[in-house]
């Protein structure tokens, strides 16, 4: 019988054959920390009194949660993880203003077919490039550093099928929120989800990103696009090499298939306060709006701020703005585009390679009562400051549409 790539990608690293359900024992191609769960995967490996890593050259550090350090706290953590990386020589370490790690790890390091596990629950945004992909607790990855081993049971294959072409300013957010609104959150508890999109150059990289990132919110253990040629091509500019890609058998065997019409997809919204609370912007336009945040390790990326730039082009922000991109590449790459400028001529404010106000950690805290829109992956009580706040998850177009009008619109609104 065929394999998906699930089973592909586990039997490779496990030396076995496997079956869904089963319990195996993977060697892990990647594992990777940052700030703010690096300093308890440092405590592991102290307590434990190890002091040697099983493969420089698979481990990946990058800081991003608190970046710049907001407080003495996370300085502090900063200065420990840094001098980690220094004891052990620890060649892919980046330091503060590099980028987000998931975003980095897509940019440089994760290939098609391998297995990669970090102390991050976005860590399926690296199955964009048809990788298996989760995120750990830092005791499991401090373990993983150590032997180069973990162990997982092996999900359930579930096949979505992505056909035809989204309408103007749809983008993988919309196709996310479009599976939870079907799903909800708890369905794929236990899957693994493996997207086959049908017309590869109707869904790029940057959409695929973005799915992959929100499989964790669709209770997924991981979420893979199959690599196709937008795999290689992403690769090959970003790296300029080409990547063997591994894929699925074409009779393997799904527990069941679900087929998403792009041309279908609605502009889409999560409402107050959960992700799966999805509602088409029709049902709640006019909503105002306080404050609009445009990146995350979600909706960071260079399309992103293409369609924010070319929404708000021209326009004043009625709304605070923060934007920023996920990574110092995709900043430099939008500066050169002008994108920034367009925005800072808006009157947003512009940084990069930092979590910020996703998590409500540092740089744009909501107040109280206030309406927030944001391109991130979270919109629970409490997630970007007031636990009074109310937050909006949406695609980059409907949040620079927001932006520039002060309410949840669709971006023809305001064209
Ligand atoms: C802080 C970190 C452990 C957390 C995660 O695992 O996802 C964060 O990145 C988030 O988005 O909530
Ligand atoms: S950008 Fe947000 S979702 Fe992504 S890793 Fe940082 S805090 Fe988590």
């Amino acid at each position: 019988m065929g394999k998906t790539l699930t089973e592909k990608i586990l039997e490779r690293a496990s030396g076995r054959s496997v079956s869904p359900r089963d319990v195996v024992e993977v060697a892990v191609d990647i594992v990777a920390f940052h700030d703010l769960t690096g300093y308890h995967v440092i405590e592991v490996l102290e307590k434990l009194g190890e002091t040697r890593i099983h493969n420089l050259d698979s481990l990946v550090i990058a800081f991003d949660h608190l970046v710049p350090p907001p407080d003495v706290r996370s300085a502090e953590i900063q200065q420990n993880i840094r001098l980690f990386a220094k004891r052990y020589n620890i060649k892919n370490f980046h330091d503060a203003g590099f980028g987000i790690l998931h975003q980095v790890l897509i940019e440089k390091y994760v290939l098609p077919g391998q297995v990669v596990m970090a102390a991050d629950s976005h860590t399926t945004t690296s199955g964009a490039l048809g990788a298996f992909a989760q995120g750990l607790g830092a005791s499991d990855i401090a373990a993983i550093v150590l032997t180069g081993k973990t162990w997982l049971t092996v999900p359930q294959p579930f096949k979505i099928r992505l056909v035809g072409s989204p309408r103007e300013w749809i983008t993988g957010k919309e196709v996310a929120l479009e599976i939870l609104r079907v799903f909800k959150s708890d369905y794929f508890n236990g899957m693994s989800i493996e997207v086959f999109v049908d017309n590869p150059n109707s869904f790029p990289m940057d959409y695929r990103v973005t799915v992959a990132n929100m499989g964790i919110e669709m209770n997924a253990d991981t979420l893979m696009f199959i690599p196709d040629s937008v795999t290689v091509d992403y690769i090959r500019s970003e790296r300029g090499f080409e990547p063997k890609i591994v894929t699925p058998d074409p009779d393997a065997k799904y527990v069941d298939e679900y087929t998403i019409e792009l041309d279908k997809v609605d502009f889409l919204v999560s409402a107050p306060h959960s992700v799966d609370n999805v509602k088409s912007v029709r049902d709640v336009w006019g909503t105002e709006v306080d404050y609009v945040f445009i990146g995350s390790c979600t909706n960071g990326r260079l399309s992103d701020f293409e369609i924010a730039a070319k929404i708000m082009k021209g326009k004043k922000a009625k709304t605070r703005c923060i934007a920023i991109p996920a990574s110092w590449n995709v900043f430099r790459k939008a500066l050169n585009l002008g994108y920034i400028q367009t925005l800072v001529e808006a009157g947003c404010i512009v940084t990069y390679g930092t979590c910020g106000p996703c998590i409500g950690g540092h740089f744009g805290i909501a107040a109280p009562n206030e309406v927030v829109l944001s391109t991130s992956n979270r919109n629970f009580v409490g997630r970007m400051g007031s636990p009074q706040a109310k937050i909006y998850l949406s695609g980059p177009a409907i949040a620079a549409a927001a932006a520039v009008s002060g309410k949840i619109v669709e971006p023809g609104d305001v064209m």
